[in-house]
C-alpha cells in the first residue's frame, strides 16, 4: 500500500466537498479519478499534496525512501514534494521564456535542492542535472525541442512537458489532473502513451473527463459524486455501474460509448465515441 485516507474530509462552510473517503493506493498502480463537475476530485487531489489541510480524517503515504508509512495529513506541500507525491497541474505550469531542457533541469535541480551545499562543491552536478533532465525529455518524446522556448511547444507537448518537470522530482506517485484538457484530439494519444509509460514505474492517480481514456488506460477508476466515493474497481465494472450512471444523468452508456455527443447536464461525459 502506497497511499490511504481514512475518513478523509474537507468542509468550506456548508459545503463538503470531500465526504468521509476511505481510499487506497497500491504501488505501481495508475487510477483514475472520475465524478461530475464539483465532485470534489480537485479538492481530494490538493488534501493529497498539502495544499489543503482536512476537516477530518488521516491520510498515510508509504514512500519507498521510508519502512514505515508517514502520516502526512498536515503536511504542507514541500513536504509531500520531498516525500515522493508530485502534481502536475489543471492550467499548464512551465516558464514560457525558458527552454524546455531549462524547464526540467530547473526541476531536477530544486529536487536536489536538498543537498545544494553538495552541489557547489561539486563541479559534476550541473552536468548530471542536465543529463538527468535530457534523459526526461527523451522518456517523454521531447528531446528534439530541447533547446525551443517552452513557449514554442504546442498546448499537448506542454501538458507533456509539466509530466517531465513532475518526474524531475523523482516521485513515488504522480497526481495528474486533467493531463488531455486542451489538448488536440491528434495529440491526446501521445500524451495517453507517455502517461502509460511513466505509469509502468511509478504509480499515477489522473483526474480526467476524458473518458475514453479513462477507461483505456486505468487499472483502476474510482468515483466521486457529492465528494463521496461511490464506486471504484476495474474500468468494467465502473461503467457498468448504476450509481455512477445515476451520477452521470445516463449521460454515459454501458455499451462503452458516450450516450450524448454533446456535454450533458454536468458537463464532464460528452466524449469522442
Ligand atoms: N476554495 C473553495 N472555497 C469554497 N468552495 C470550494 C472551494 N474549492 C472547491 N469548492 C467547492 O467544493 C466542491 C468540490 O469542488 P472541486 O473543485 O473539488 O470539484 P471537482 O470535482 O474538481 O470539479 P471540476 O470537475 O469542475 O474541476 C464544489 O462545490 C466547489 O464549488
Amino acid at each position: 500500500m502506497l497511499l490511504s485516507t481514512h475518513n478523509l474530509t474537507k468542509d468550506f462552510g456548508a459545503i463538503t466537498a470531500v465526504e468521509g473517503v476511505d481510499f487506497t493506493l497500491d504501488h505501481g498502480e495508475l487510477c483514475s479519478v472520475i465524478g461530475p463537475n464539483g465532485a470534489g476530485k480537485t479538492t481530494f487531489f490538493n488534501l493529497l499534496t498539502g495544499a489543503l489541510e482536512p476537516t477530518a480524517g488521516r491520510i498515510e503515504f508509504a514512500p519507498t525512501s521510508r519502512s514505515d508509512p508517514v502520516d502526512i495529513t498536515d503536511a504542507p506541500t514541500h513536504e509531500t514534494a520531498l516525500l515522493g507525491l508530485h502534481r502536475s497541474y489543471q492550467i499548464t505550469n512551465v516558464f514560457p521564456t525558458v527552454s524546455v531542457l531549462e524547464n526540467v533541469r530547473i526541476a531536477v535541480q530544486a529536487h536536489r535542492g536538498r543537498d545544494s551545499w553538495q552541489f557547489w562543491r561539486n563541479a559534476n552536478a550541473f552536468d548530471d542535472h542536465v543529463a538527468e533532465a535530457e534523459s526526461i525529455l527523451s522518456r517523454i518524446g521531447l528531446a528534439a525541442d530541447a533547446a525551443e522556448p517552452a513557449e514554442n511547444l504546442s498546448h499537448g507537448e506542454k501538458r507533456t512537458l509539466e509530466i517531465g518537470v513532475a518526474l524531475a522530482g523523482d516521485p513515488d506517485l504522480l497526481l495528474l489532473d486533467e493531463p488531455t484538457a486542451g489538448v488536440s484530439s491528434e495529440d491526446v494519444g501521445t500524451v495517453t502513451d507517455i502517461i502509460e509509460d511513466v505509469a509502468a514505474d511509478h504509480a499515477v492517480m489522473l483526474i480526467e473527463h476524458n473518458m475514453d481514456v479513462v477507461m483505456d488506460i486505468s487499472d483502476r477508476v474510482a468515483v466521486l459524486n457529492q465528494g463521496e466515493l461511490i464506486e471504484q474497481g476495474e474500468p468494467e465494472t465502473v461503467r457498468n455501474s448504476d450509481a455512477v450512471q445515476r451520477a452521470y444523468l445516463g449521460g454515459y452508456d454501458s455499451s462503452g460509448g458516450a450516450v450524448e455527443s454533446d456535454d450533458d447536464a454536468n458537463g464532464d461525459v460528452g466524449v469522442s465515441a
